[in-house]
């Protein structure tokens, strides 16, 4: 396959994009031509909130033909139709054949989150010191054990699963609530929870949460959101600040007294206003950091 390369204004994005599309291109990606540079310029909004911007300065359009000549023929097709007006063509380059599953695979090793607990991809050998481990597909679904958030989590479900209170298990009955790969979950239930919900909107992470539950050979019940029922022992939610604030009447409703309920996804500068959404529920309070994200729990 062949790529055609062009440098564009903002303004000119979305039309060239369409244009493109026109003249069959297989794919069109657009990113930021001054990314890794000083003038990068983040552009990520939450869910339900508009980004700071629509789009970058200058951007990098590149769209992959199926072949050399119809690369050429769709830039000069734009040149004479005036639709590359204030855009540069970078070029048009061969792009290599690659591995794709391999080289994704490759970008996932297994992660240690205490030194004997491990995610571990499927695809890997289990580290001989991991006397407990989760083996992990993620698919489609947020969740490898990688991502700051989900590994404050997890440090959180192995600390409390250590603990050994007079009677039961220390996690009792488990709520995931956002449970993507189902990745917490299944944490929870290799720490002996035995009743797990695991809850999620998109019907990917569901279906990826029942295949890493029964690869891991432990149960839960994976299903959308109105599955989560009655008051749980610990209500786990690695959602992001805007979600968390809405769900905080729900959320705390499924927490049991003396339950503990664990928040991730919010950054440090959002702890504030995450404590007063809960405020009328329960005092939340920071118990973790890693990289500018925090974990934030309270007991009911
Ligand atoms: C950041 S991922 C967390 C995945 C996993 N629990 C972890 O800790 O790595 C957040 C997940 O929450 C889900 N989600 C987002 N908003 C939600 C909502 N309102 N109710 C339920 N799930 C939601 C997303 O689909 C996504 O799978």
């Amino acid at each position: 396959m062949f790529e055609l390369s062009l440098l564009c204004p903002e303004d000119r994005v979305e039309v060239l994009g369409d244009a493109l599309d026109a003249l069959d291109a297989l794919s069109v990606s657009v990113e930021d031509a001054d990314a890794r540079t000083d003038a990068e310029q983040a552009l990520f909004g939450e869910p339900g909130m508009p980004p700071p911007r629509q789009g970058w300065q200058r951007s990098r359009v590149a769209a992959l033909f199926v072949n050399e000549a119809a690369a050429q023929q769709a830039q000069q097709l734009l040149e004479v139709q005036d639709f590359l007006a204030d855009c540069r063509v970078l070029g048009v380059t061969q792009v290599v054949e690659q591995d794709w599953v391999r080289l994704t695979q490759s970008q996932f090793a297994p992660v240690d989150i205490t030194p004997d607990f491990w995610i571990v991809p499927t695809w890997h050998e289990l580290p001989a010191q991991a006397r407990r481990s989760i083996r992990l597909d993620p698919g489609l679904a947020f969740g490898t054990g990688t991502h700051p958030t989900t590994r404050m989590c997890l440090r959180w479900i192995a600390r409390r699963g250590a603990t050994r209170p007079a009677s039961g298990n220390p996690l009792g009955r488990v709520l995931d609530y956002g449970c993507g790969s189902g990745i917490l979950a299944i944490a929870a239930a290799k720490f002996g929870a035995t009743e797990i919900d695991a809850v999620d909107i998109d019907p990917a992470a569901l279906d990826t949460t029942a295949r890493n539950a029964q690869a891991n050979g432990v149960q839960l019940h994976a299903g959308l959101p109105d599955r989560a029922q009655g008051r749980y022992q610990t209500v786990l939610a690695n959602i992001l600040a805007a979600p968390l604030r809405v769900l905080a009447p729900l959320l705390c409703a499924h927490v049991a007294p003396a339950g503990n309920l664990v928040l991730a996804g919010i950054l440090e500068r959002q702890v504030d206003e995450l404590k007063a959404a809960y405020a009328p529920w329960v005092p939340l309070e920071v118990a973790d950091v890693e990289d500018g994200w925090t974990l934030m729990t309270a007991t009911h």
